[in-house]
């Protein structure tokens, strides 16, 4: 996909949606991207879109789970969805992540990565990071070994083995480990930490491979109240640095991190904007907030 057919889209998607918007490029102009060289490993954010989705389709059974989803993100961009159970929040994370192939429709990485040509498995390794609901850290790990453990994924077992951390690796699982709140708890096995704990382990595996998107769902789902109030003030940390995209259900943590806000209804968007314009749209008080 061109670049301009990449603003075009997110404009027609800003109109349907109706809200502004607001193309946001590091380079100050459409214009340089063009001639510009990809380099490897580097995703092309010049037409100010890390993620973009247009027109995705996806039926399971005959049943359309995604409908004609379109929406994008901007680089740096902390993004909460939401929306009634069954609406496809999960799905489109699993198109996203190559999980589950669309019918029909365009997902973009940037503005030269088609996430529709790769593999679950390469659309990891381009940069993009999903943290599923449950924590699934090794137990009888302890968490610096979980974080360690995160570098060497791809591997192998005898690698694996002869694998030692370089110095910038150290100085970065450092400044991680920090970030996640668990200074104090580098040495505990992460069986014994409790539940926001190892969500924030988990994030902090994720976050060794340095992925340039995130993928949360629910990710303060059976936290504490305390524990909540932490993931807030780590997602605000993380916004900037890498762009998010949050599923949730609890409204109290979304306006704590939120900026805009995607409704998502019947496979498709519904509303767009900051939470309290969506808390005040009627369509979205009929679908999922109730009266
Ligand atoms: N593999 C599948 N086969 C058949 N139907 C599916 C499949 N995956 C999802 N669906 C259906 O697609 C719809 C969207 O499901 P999805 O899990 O994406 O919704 P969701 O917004 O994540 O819901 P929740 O908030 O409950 O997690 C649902 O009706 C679901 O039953």
């Amino acid at each position: 996909m061109t670049p301009d057919l990449m603003e075009a889209g997110a404009q027609r998607a800003a109109k349907a949606a109706g809200y502004a918007y607001t193309p946001e490029t590091e380079s100050g102009g459409r214009a340089a991207g063009f001639g510009r060289h990809a380099t490897p490993g580097e995703v092309d954010v010049t037409h100010g879109r890390i993620l973009y989705l247009e027109d995705v389709c996806v039926s399971f059974d005959g049943f359309k789970a995604i409908n004609k989803l379109s929406l994008d993100i901007a680089p740096g961009e902390l993004r909460c969805i939401i929306g009634p159970n069954g609406a496809g929040k999960t799905t489109m994370m699993d198109i996203i992540t190559g999980k589950t192939r669309p019918d029909s429709g365009t997902v973009f990485f940037g503005s030269t990565i088609d996430l529709l040509r790769h593999k679950e498995a390469d659309i990891a390794q381009l940069g993009i990071g999903r943290k599923f609901q449950k924590p699934t850290v090794f137990e009888q790990l302890t968490v610096f070994e979980n974080l360690e453990l995160a570098l060497k994924t791809d591997k192998g077992v005898k690698r694996s083995m002869l694998f030692k951390l370089d110095s910038a690796q150290s100085d970065r699982l450092a400044e991680i480990i920090e970030t996640i709140h668990l200074a104090d708890s580098v040495s505990r096995t992460a069986g014994n930490l409790s539940h926001g704990q190892k969500q924030w382990l988990e994030i902090g595996m994720l976050l060794m491979q340095d992925p340039k998107l995130l993928l949360l769902d629910e990710p303060v789902a059976g936290m504490t109240d305390e524990e909540t109030a932490r993931t807030a003030e780590l997602f605000l940390t993380l916004k900037g640095k890498h762009s998010l995209m949050v599923v949730e259900h609890d409204m109290s943590f979304i306006r704590t991190i939120s900026e805009i806000v995607t409704v998502l209804c019947d496979g498709s968007v519904l509303a767009q904007g900051t939470l309290d314009e969506v808390q005040a749209d009627e369509r979205v008080i009929e679908v999922y907030l109730g009266r």
